[in-house]
């Protein structure tokens, strides 16, 4: 079961052309430059674009095809783009409650009050949509494409129109939403961190192209990877977090391993009421990670973790990344400089330690 798209559509002098499977659970971002054609894809999706010569599929019903076009309101997709187009004459709750009208009660799996709490929209509802902030329009916007039920959300860049404060204070609700409704969903994105905090997998989209989609993982695994342009390399490890002590400190766990860590005020009013979650996620810097041959003992770093190297990448820059595999499994990267590499003897297969200095919990 999955999004099939076959796409070859000239458009002046630009090209898509790609034939793809998308995955129908989690979140799929579509990651790529400006003018590489992601949003060209998503409209095709929706069936926004019905000159295009292309095949789409959803789990196993045709969307389009050379005889077909089944339109936007039937495939049952939920939409949301840069800018919310909220109805301007009506208030946020009549807003929302527009697209629960229109779907079938059979059709209705998603309860109002269930989306106004995941979204924090109760104190919203008596507003007109001209006093809300751009994050605000936006949580509304997710609100009303959620309203619908829908079988696949589509995410043209939902939050490119924020400012950094108004992102950071929806990312939270945004990662919420597609976890916990369970929601397939494809977001187009240029954002690493948009990318490390929703996705589950990834398409990454050059010149109308893209290439075969993988887990967000694995994607993580390459050392060349367009997700480390900006920040450098960085590792996402999932397990479980408990708040243990104030201030937000808390354990992050494996199966095999754990780590102190500190939650963010925002994440602690976010999840307030809870002191244990499932399936969250650390983002860990290769920069923030060291490696010693045995396990130290008189540092002030507090993560140790046992670990196999698995990968040796020589970068341009004089620095080595480092490919850990923990012990549970999942992966970790740590940059070193070659000089450190050499003074240490590292060589793939031997049994290290991985001190982390600073990770930071995603959701
Ligand atoms: N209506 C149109 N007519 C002709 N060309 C178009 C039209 N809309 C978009 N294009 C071109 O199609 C290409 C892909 O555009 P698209 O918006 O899909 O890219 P994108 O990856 O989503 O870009 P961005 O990240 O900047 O939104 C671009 O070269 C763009 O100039």
């Amino acid at each position: 079961m999955s999004l099939n798209v076959s796409v070859n559509w000239q458009r002046d002098a630009f090209c898509l052309q790609l034939a793809q499977s998308f995955p129908s659970k989690g979140v799929t971002a579509l990651y790529g430059p400006s003018g590489c054609g992601k949003t060209s894809l998503l409209r095709i999706v929706a069936g926004l674009e019905r000159g295009a010569m292309s095949n789409v599929s959803f789990n196993g019903v045709d969307w389009q095809n050379e005889s077909l076009c089944v339109p936007l309101e039937k495939r049952r997709i939920g939409l949301v783009f840069q800018e919310a187009s909220l109805l301007p004459h009506l208030d946020v709750r009549a807003n929302l409650e527009y697209g629960w009208r229109r779907t079938k009660p059979a059709q209705r799996r998603l309860a109002p009050e269930e989306i106004y709490r995941m979204l924090a929209l109760e104190s919203l509802l008596q507003h007109r949509t001209d006093q809300l902030s751009g994050g605000q329009r936006q949580r509304v916007a997710l609100g009303r494409a959620l309203m619908t039920s829908p079988d696949l959300l589509l995410l043209d860049e939902p939050l490119a129109a924020l400012d950094a404060v108004a992102k950071r204070q929806i990312l939270p609700y945004l990662a919420r939403v597609v976890r916990d409704t369970e929601t397939p969903t494809l977001l187009v994105t240029h954002s690493t961190d948009e990318v490390l905090r929703l996705a589950d997998h990834i398409g990454f989209m050059e010149n109308g192209s893209v290439a075969p989609v993988v887990r967000l993982a694995e994607a993580l695994q390459d050392p060349s990877s367009p997700l480390f342009a900006d920040e450098g390399a960085v590792s996402v490890l999932q397990g479980q977090f408990v708040i243990e002590g104030n201030g937000g400190w808390g354990m992050f766990s494996t199966t095999s391993y754990h780590l102190h860590v500190r939650s963010s005020p925002e994440y602690m009013s976010l999840h307030s009421g809870s002191t244990a979650f499932q399936n969250h996620r650390l983002q860990i810097y290769a920069r923030d990670v060291s490696i010693a041959l045995t396990d130290p003992t008189q540092i002030s770093i507090q993560n140790h973790l046992a670990a196999k190297i698995s990968g040796l990448t020589e970068k341009d820059d004089g620095l080595v990344l480092v490919r850990l595999t923990l012990a549970d499994g999942q992966l970790l990267m740590a940059e070193l400089t070659s000089a450190s590499v050499s003074r240490l003897g590292l060589i793939l297969g031997m049994p290290v330690w991985a001190l982390v200095k600073s990770a930071a919990l995603l959701q």
